[in-house]
């Protein structure tokens, strides 16, 4: 990357623009967004350790489309086992099934039909052979307590696993037909749905239902690879803190299957953190291992040093975070992610962006910065996947609740088994928001919405560029820094002016 013009402060992702350059690349298809660290993902994105942002329906649909999701340090190694058992019992390729039984009720369905983006239940028998599907329009002006093989339907095509993979899946279970394969069986798939006037079907392999496909899944199916481990199931990723037993905590994630391991505190650089990630270097010495946040070259060798495939690089910027008007400390993170991707590219390791990202320009500035991967936390915790209730205000509007890994809230829930005294201590140094409303945006209200959107952004920025991958692209990325009137007059209209 290199700057149009020197700049003489630290920047924000608001501060700077990308210039366009020459390109040859005749569609933005042609970029390919695999990262170049050792996660596997094919999709730049991750999911933050937060635990109003990341659980196993997160980790699932993130995974799928070929990013990662990380569940948060404070979920029990028990729980993170049956939570990683659970995604990787999932279908790599379909969406999953929401099942339901014929006598179940209307009641029950509404109150399950909005956990995911398709808004579908599939109504199998015990052995989950397929009986019927239900949609929401088929559970209006019903009594409640219909059961659901009075308004299922039962004429909409059901796939196999094997047209939908062109007839060929390979020993992981992976479509291993070329891409035009996978492109015309997809196309075929939509039309089937589109003609029989439903958005989604269920997929069966033999009798099975196996999870279900949609007509924007057939879409995303042709676009993203999942990030798949070497069994040919769903990775995912999970947080260890710096306190506590960290060998035994990190020993209970490799053993429940856990393939990137985040050690995470608000200080990475500092003394406790290079102990506790030397520990989890030496505990599983073949996992990627990331560790943060720092937001300087310092911070970077040290943390490299220990044994840090990937440094997650913020101090600040998250939309929960109040440190910096609590401490004044941190970094305008575009800075912050320019000269620790620098560093770490000299150490042959790599850095997350973390924090801050509001629009898709944000992850493209990242990666034009040199970062392998972006971390959002808040933006997806206002969708279908995030694990919050989901509420509604008085406008009708759908919200779900978002905080701060380091608010009173988060503080009290990580601190539950001690003392009333020592949790009282430990809440006062109080760093992030307790409560906020994340709206689901009624255009994109699931997560896989927000990632089609910013990989459609970091698509064309990329070909302004003239780069097909992210390393051509921070190598030929050209930055501008603007005033406030710059990145305003960016900004579209909803509403005339003057
Ligand atoms: N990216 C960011 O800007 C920030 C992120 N967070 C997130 O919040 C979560 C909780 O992190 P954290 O608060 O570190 O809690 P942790 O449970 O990870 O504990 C941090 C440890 O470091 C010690 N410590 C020393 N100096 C500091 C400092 N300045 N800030 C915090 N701890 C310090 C603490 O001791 P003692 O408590 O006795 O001081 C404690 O033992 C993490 O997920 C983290 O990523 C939190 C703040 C900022
Ligand atoms: N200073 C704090 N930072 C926090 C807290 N909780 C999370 N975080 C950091 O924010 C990012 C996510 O940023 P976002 O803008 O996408 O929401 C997360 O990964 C943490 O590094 C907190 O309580 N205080
Ligand atoms: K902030």
């Amino acid at each position: 990357m290199r700057f149009l013009n020197t700049p003489v402060t630290d920047l924000t992702y608001n501060d700077v623009f990308l210039v366009p350059s020459s390109s040859r690349i005749t569609s933005r298809f042609d970029v390919d967004l695999r990262t170049a660290d050792p996660t596997g993902a094919t999709t730049p994105l991750v999911a933050a350790n937060m635990t109003a942002v990341t659980g196993k329906r997160m980790v699932e649909t993130m995974a799928r489309r070929g990013a990662l999701g990380v569940l948060p340090q404070d979920i029990p190694a028990d729980v993170v086992a049956r939570e990683t058992a659970w995604v990787k019992s999932r279908s790599p390729h379909f969406e999953s099934v929401r099942s339901m039984r014929p006598h179940d009720t209307v009641h029950d369905a509404l109150a399950k039909l909005r956990r995911h983006a398709h808004a579908s239940i599939v109504v199998t028998d015990d052995d989950g052979r397929f009986q019927g599907l239900v949609l929401e329009g088929d559970c209006q002006q019903v009594d409640r307590f219909t059961q659901l093989h009075v308004v299922m339907r039962t004429d909409v095509p059901v796939f196999t696993v094997d047209e939908l993979t062109a007839g060929k899946t390979s020993d992981s279970g992976a479509p291993s037909a070329g891409a035009a394969g996978l492109y015309e069986a997809m196309a075929q798939a939509s039309t089937r749905l589109e003609r029989a006037r439903v958005h989604v079907a269920p997929v069966v392999d033999g009798e099975r239902v196996v999870g279900v496909i949609s007509r924007q899944g057939a879409v995303r199916s042709t676009i993203y690879t999942p990030n798949l481990d070497a069994n040919g199931a769903l990775k995912v990723g999970a947080a260890v803190g710096i306190n506590g037993d960290v060998a035994d905590k990190t020993r209970q994630l490799v053993e429940a299957g856990v393939d990137v391991l985040v050690v995470d505190t608000a200080h990475g650089h500092q003394r406790k953190m290079v102990e506790a990630l030397s520990i989890v270097r030496e505990t599983a010495p073949d996992h990627p291992i990331v560790a943060g946040n720092v937001v300087t070259a310092d911070g970077v060798r040290d943390l490299v040093d220990a044994g840090a495939d990937i440094v997650k690089v913020g101090v600040g910027p998250g939309a929960m975070c109040t440190t910096r008007m609590m401490t004044a400390v941190g970094r305008p993170q575009f800075s912050a992610v320019l000269e620790c991707s620098a560093a770490a590219a000299e150490l042959g390791a790599h850095v997350w962006a973390d924090g801050g990202v509001k629009y898709p320009r944000d992850v493209a500035l990242a990666l034009a910065a040199g970062a392998s991967q972006v971390m959002i936390g808040s933006w997806f915790a206002g969708t279908w996947e995030g694990p919050g209730e989901l509420n509604q205000d008085a406008d009708g509007r759908y919200y779900k609740e978002s905080f701060g890994m380091a608010s009173t809230r988060a503080v009290l829930n990580r601190t539950q088994g001690q003392e009333a005294f020592e949790r009282a201590r430990k809440a006062i140094f109080e760093e992030g928001i307790s409560s906020s409303k994340m709206y689901l945006d009624p255009r994109r209200p699931g997560v896989e919405d927000l990632v089609d959107h910013i990989t459609a952004g970091i698509r064309s920025s990329m070909t302004y560029a003239g780069a097909t991958n992210p390393r051509q692209f921070a190598d030929r990325a050209v930055v501008g820094v603007q005033n406030l009137s710059g990145y305003e007059e960016g900004q579209a209209r909803r509403e005339s002016w003057g």
